[in-house]
């Protein structure tokens, strides 16, 4: 079948594929908590130099000039990635990556133009990576990021790239996992700057621009991001697709880039997940409901201070959303929030959940002062758990995995225990595993627990939403319109549920437009509308109050 030999070079082939795979794992680094970054080119750049012309090329007390190399290179990649990190971490999408590939572009211009960097002519160094180095590299990059996977901290990744607000409310430390992420993007490109130097014997600034900046990222997306043998396989694929072709004897003019091509866009239109998602998952969380959970502390006593608001307003331009708010939740009020649309209920809940900043006026929940957006995970860390008004689930994790996502605050990390097999990592993750099944069992989810969320039917996702919240113990759990969309029966279940979480003595503060369940429901209701308050009381107070009937449902009805 082929014209020639499968391999042209054997030995720089499969060094190659390791070398390649080790350059896509620095974009799987940062594109699994959902960033699209371009300057790995020129931090490998760095880091490629940084060793090459610090390391001698002798031996040093008997080591090779590569075992002080890496680490070196490895180093200087990290801490390249945090400086760059700094200013653009508050980037997103392709504002990132331009940002990123601009530092990539700068880097290579001022390498090039320094005379201790050989200019474009480089400099040359030994060549001291044969294959069996390069794939045990590869080996351990890949272990790392294979542990990685079903730790708290790779599921706090996959949070924050399916939906960021969402991983922020469930108390992830958004800008801190970003940068972490960065960082080890920046040390595994390091790694492979200070590789492929010692492999091709010569390092220029020019093998570090663009092109190659854009094949890494290309590379680890045809490979998929969302397991992690995708950097491996869309390495295997661009490195052997040329070799297969040139040994078919498809060499001539356009022919050979046009099945490359034509090969590429297959993939990425008919494999949106990449390779990867060809590869089946050997490993699914699965409900654990024989395990313990992790120690959880006691909710409040009944009557203590949860939620303190004076004068709270916010203002978007010239609407005033939410006007001069003084409100107080103590510990076990069921509170409801109703008012028409527009009145100012998810403004509100936004700002008492940290996620939106007040224009006016104070206030404090659990501890925490209402203010910075950046901080709202420390809302969550507090005991604030909440849903949103369009349930914001995390579409390509499976049930459970959402719902895990939930107890990242009140669980261990187990990232570093599992790199080492520590057993207590494993235990840590069963607790979490437990608590996370115990809340599916709540809202009777168990058995969709390995579908995925975007599945799910609408009052199932909202169900999700509120297993999910569960799963962090909350003591203030707010529910934002979570009967929307449900049919009667289901939204006395739910009522009946809420009844519950209350009886266990959660503290809830309920937004619905379905006024009867309110007040069947809540123990005190708030009405708002234009954005005050225009009623507070028990929901017999409400019922009768005539601004509520007048404001609310216009003059024709009454709230029941
Ligand atoms: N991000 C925003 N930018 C500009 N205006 C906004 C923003 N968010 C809300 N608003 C405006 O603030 C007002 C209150 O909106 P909000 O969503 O809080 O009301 P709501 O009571 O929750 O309404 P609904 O019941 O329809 O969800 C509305 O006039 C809305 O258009």
């Amino acid at each position: 079948m082929f014209a020639a030999p499968l391999f042209s070079n054997y030995t720089a082939t499969v060094t190659l594929i390791a070398l390649t795979a080790i350059f896509a794992y620095s974009y799987y680094a940062v594109l699994i908590a959902g960033q699209l970054s371009l300057g790995q080119a020129g931090i490998a750049s760095l880091g490629g130099f940084s060793a090459t012309l610090v390391v001698p090329d002798e031996p040093i007390a008997g080591l090779s000039p590569l075992v002080v190399g890496v680490p070196v290179g490895m180093a200087v990649g990290a801490v390249a990635a945090f400086i760059l990190g700094l200013p653009v971490m508050r980037l997103r999408g392709v504002f990132l990556a331009i940002a990123t590939l601009g530092f990539g572009e700068v880097v290579r211009i001022v390498l090039i133009n320094m005379s201790w960097t050989g200019g474009a002519q480089g400099i040359r160094v030994p060549k001291l990576v044969t294959p069996s180095i390069a794939w045990i590299a590869l080996a351990v990059v890949a272990y790392g990021f294979w542990r990685l996977g079903p730790s708290r901290l790779g599921s706090a990744f996959a949070a924050i790239r399916e939906d960021e607000l969402a991983a922020r409310a469930m108390g992830i430390d958004v800008s801190r996992h970003r940068m972490i992420a960065f960082v080890t993007s920046g040390a595994v490109v390091g790694l492979y700057g200070v590789l492929v130097s010692y492999f091709s014997r010569l390092i220029t600034p020019d093998d570090f621009g663009f092109a190659t900046a854009v094949d890494g990222l290309v590379t680890a997306v045809v490979g998929g991001s969302l397991l992690f043998v995708g950097p491996l396989l869309g390495s295997a694929f661009f490195t052997l697709l040329p070799e297969i072709q040139r040994a078919a004897g498809i060499e001539a003019g356009w022919i050979r880039p046009f099945i490359s091509s034509t090969l590429l866009l297959v993939v990425i239109l008919f494999l949106p997940g990449g390779l990867s998602s060809l590869v089946p998952r050997l490993y699914k969380p699965k409900v654990a409901r024989d395990s313990a959970p992790p120690e959880l502390t006691p909710l409040p006593e009944p009557g203590a201070p949860i939620l303190q608001l004076s004068g709270l307003g916010k203002d978007y331009g010239g609407v005033h959303a939410v006007r001069d708010i003084d409100l107080e939740i103590r510990s076990g009020d069921v509170l409801g929030l109703i008012g028409p649309n527009g009145a100012g209920k998810t403004t509100l809940v936004n700002m008492i959940s940290g996620l939106v900043e007040p224009t006016s006026g104070s206030g404090t929940v659990l501890g925490c002062t209402l203010g910075n957006p950046a901080t709202a995970h420390r809302f969550a860390v507090a005991g604030v758990a909440r849903t949103f008004q369009q349930a914001k689930l995390f579409d390509r994790l499976t049930v459970l995995e959402n719902v895990v996502v939930g107890t990242h605050v009140v669980s261990k990390p187990t990232f570093l225990r599992r790199l080492l097999l520590l057993p207590s990592a494993r235990r840590d993750e069963r607790r979490a595993l437990a608590q996370a099944s115990a809340q599916l069992g709540r809202v009777g989810l168990v058995d969709k627990a390995g579908v995925r969320a975007k599945q799910l039917s609408f009052g199932d996702r909202r169900r999700l939403e509120i297993a999910r919240a569960l799963a962090a113990h909350p003591t203030l759990l707010i529910l934002d319109e979570p009967a929307a969309g449900m049919n009667h029966v289901e939204a006395v279940e739910l009522s009946d549920l809420i009844g519950s979480l209350a009886a266990d003595g959660i503290t809830i503060l309920l937004i619905e437009h379905n006024v009867g369940m309110v007040l069947r429901t809540c123990s005190r209701i708030v009405v708002l509308d234009f954005g005050a308050v225009i009623a507070h009381g028990t929901p017999d107070e409400i019922a009768a109050d005539p601004a509520v009937i007048e404001a609310y449902l216009g003059s024709e009805g009454s709230p029941t």
